[in-house]
């Protein structure tokens, strides 16, 4: 029997991949995606009575608030959805028997860690949002045993969603210069493989559950990796100029590359 798969979130660049890699009902699934406006997490009352008429075997939840410089300046929306939206999530997961894979960050830790961080470090996030979806993973925790909470890093998908890597080549095609960080160390990770992995998580029906680490290979700096994209995108005339301390809002951990 096909497995039914709910995708919250389904408008952002996560749930975007998804769709378009799998949708079309490929290892015998049965996908119902949801955006924002159709199913908004923090409705408590509109959340349980969805799950209970649907019967979903898995839900995959891409509904996050992402925006770590805003989540500095008004917290309270990132508690919102990345923490309070996610555990009416869990609670309406536990009541209809649902899997939850809940996609969690990098920036939960530190990043004072000198060696790749595991699944067994002690989370210690120094921003709002790395500790609006720490809350959020607790959440999981605590009320769930059947969940995987997939933590990735740097994520960007070429088509969908706002990103680094959209960022760079938008600013590169205005021909503007580059004034990039090279503070901090982590591995940008593609949402097409991202989406494998979770999807490869229900279809090997995976009972492994609990905290996973998924992240693509190569680490690098945030000037790195826009190096790379200027020269993937035959951009390497623009002006791509290293900066030390490039001021942010909120902090960032200086080195999150998950093992
Ligand atoms: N982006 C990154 O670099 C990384 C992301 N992650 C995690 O991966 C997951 C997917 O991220 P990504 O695809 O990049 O995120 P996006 O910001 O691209 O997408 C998030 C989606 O969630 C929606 N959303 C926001 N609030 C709610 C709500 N209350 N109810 C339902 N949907 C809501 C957004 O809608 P709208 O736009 O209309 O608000 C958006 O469509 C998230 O959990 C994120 O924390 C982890 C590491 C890195
Ligand atoms: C656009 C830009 C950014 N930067 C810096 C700011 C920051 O330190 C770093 C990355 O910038 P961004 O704001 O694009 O990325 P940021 O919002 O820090 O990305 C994070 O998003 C959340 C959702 C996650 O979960 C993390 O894994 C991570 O991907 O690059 C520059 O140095 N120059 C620039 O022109």
């Amino acid at each position: 029997m096909n497995k039914r798969v709910l995708v919250t979130g389904a408008n952002g660049q996560l749930g975007k991949t998804i769709n378009e890699l799998f949708a079309k009902n490929k290892y015998g699934l049965e996908f119902t995606f949801v955006t924002k406006s159709e199913l908004d997490i923090t409705k408590e009352a509109d959340l349980k009575p969805f799950f209970k008429n649907n019967k979903f075997d898995y839900c995959i939840n891409c509904a996050a608030y992402t925006n770590v410089e805003q989540a500095e300046k008004t917290p309270e929306i990132a508690y919102k959805v990345n923490a309070e939206g996610v555990k009416y999530l869990a609670e309406a997961c536990k009541e209809t028997d649902t899997v939850l894979i809940h996609i969690s960050t990098d920036y939960v830790f530190d990043g004072e860690k000198t060696e790749p961080y595991t699944i067994k470090d002690i989370p210690n996030p120094i921003n709002e949002y790395g500790k609006s979806k720490l809350l959020g993973e607790q959440h999981v925790q605590d009320i769930l045993d059947d969940y995987f909470i997939v933590r990735t890093s740097w994520l960007y998908s070429k088509q969908y969603g706002h990103n680094f890597y959209k960022t760079i080549l938008k600013k590169a095609k205005a021909g503007e210069a580059l004034l990039i960080t090279d503070d901090q160390l982590g591995c940008p990770t593609n949402t097409e493989n991202l989406a494998k992995y979770i999807i490869s998580l229900i279809a090997i029906k995976s009972k492994d559950y609990g905290i996973k680490h998924f992240c693509d290979e190569g680490e690098m700096t945030w000037y790195g990796f826009a190096k790379n994209i200027l020269k993937e995108h035959l951009y390497e005339h623009i002006k791509l100029v290293k900066a030390k301390n490039y001021r942010t809002f909120a902090r960032r951990p200086k080195q999150t590359i998950l093992k």
